[in-house]
């Protein structure tokens, strides 16, 4: 049995007189937890885009309902086509994402000591549309169909309605059928920077994708200054405001940040991660590949030709 228990959950009332929808009828799930469980599930839990337009009594009780899942090496978590239990946070270990293509099951990404996954058919009702397969021992945070139900898909709704107009505008996103935008703001997460927060940090590792919702944020690249002065300069390359996007270069090509990004004044962005990126916005990337190419341009007319990048 890949669920353990620590200790029997016990149910809390969650009566709200103030909603009329049947499922707030249902028990709030409450799995208790030692100081130092709960330690580790908040941290596992910190950059999980779901999470991140819940208020802080919902987090609370997302908290609350989770429980620990040790997985095996070789054990699927999750099999494609099954009807969905369960949503997973992942706490630690690398698990394969294996898709069926004619028939074949073929490894479509990797989960690497972090993320989330079995959101989708809790979310819309369907089967599992990937089996994902645990590659080494690992340990998982599970959340039962009932609990995202009534937290995560029912804040769907408010999001949705927040986040449309603005979705509409994105130039990026314009190819795109309303229902396919639709999803994307389902799965998105908020994240607000303080004016000179670094969001992402040349060289890094890349698992996110970026849209400005509103504020500025400013791309720096590192370049060895001109012969004759000492060390690296960071210096400005470009600049993006509302509906504008970043963070793609690194995910379409498969590499390190090429550039730090950091936030002129507040700044709201959209964020999407890599696995929800592949699945989603795959026909947008000749846009973006398209845009990608004038990169290059802009750096030779800002820095002329003999510029010494540093990646
Ligand atoms: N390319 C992908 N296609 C489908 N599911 C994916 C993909 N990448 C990651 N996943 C995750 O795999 C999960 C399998 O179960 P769900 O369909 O509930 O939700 C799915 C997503 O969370
Ligand atoms: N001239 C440029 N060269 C590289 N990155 C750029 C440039 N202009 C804007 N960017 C953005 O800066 C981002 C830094 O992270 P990424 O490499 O993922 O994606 C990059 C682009 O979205």
């Amino acid at each position: 049995d890949k669920t353990c228990f620590p200790t029997p959950p016990v149910c809390a009332e969650a009566y709200n007189p103030d909603d009329d929808e049947d499922d707030d009828f249902e028990p709030r799930v409450v799995h208790p937890k030692s100081d130092e469980q709960r330690r580790r599930l908040q941290d596992a839990c910190r950059d999980i885009l779901l999470f991140k337009t819940l208020d802080q009594e919902q987090f609370s009780e997302v908290l609350d309902g989770m429980f620990e899942v040790l997985v095996k090496p070789q054990e699927h978590i999750i099999d494609q086509g099954d009807d969905g239990d369960n949503f997973y946070v992942i706490e630690r270990g690398v698990y394969d994402i294996i898709v069926l293509i004619d028939g074949v099951g073929k490894c479509v990404g990797k989960y690497d000591n972090k993320g989330s996954f079995g959101e989708l058919a809790l979310m819309y009702n369907t089967p599992r549309a990937a089996t994902i397969m645990a590659n080494q021992e690992g340990a998982l945070w599970g959340l039962d169909r009932a609990t995202f139900h009534r937290l995560i898909v029912k804040n769907n709704a408010k999001k949705r309605k927040m986040y449309e107009a603005f979705i509409e505008c994105v130039p990026l996103l314009k190819s795109l059928e309303l229902s396919e935008r639709m999803k994307i703001v389902d799965v998105v997460g908020m994240r607000v920077f303080r004016d000179g927060e670094c969001i992402l940090t040349q060289g890094d590792k890349a698992d996110c994708f970026y849209i400005v919702e509103s504020g500025e944020v400013k791309i720096m690249i590192i370049s060895k200054t001109k012969a004759g002065q000492q060390g690296n300069a960071e210096v400005e390359i470009a600049r993006c405001s509302r509906g504008q996007y970043f963070g793609e270069l690194a995910l379409v090509a498969n590499k390190p940040r090429a550039a730090s990004v950091y936030a002129m004044g507040v700044t709201k962005c959209l964020v999407i991660d890599i696995q929800a990126f592949e699945r989603l916005l795959g026909s947008c990337k000749e846009i973006m590949k398209r845009n990608i190419s004038q990169y290059e341009n802009q750096l030779v007319a800002l820095f002329g030709s003999s510029v010494d990048l540093k990646h």
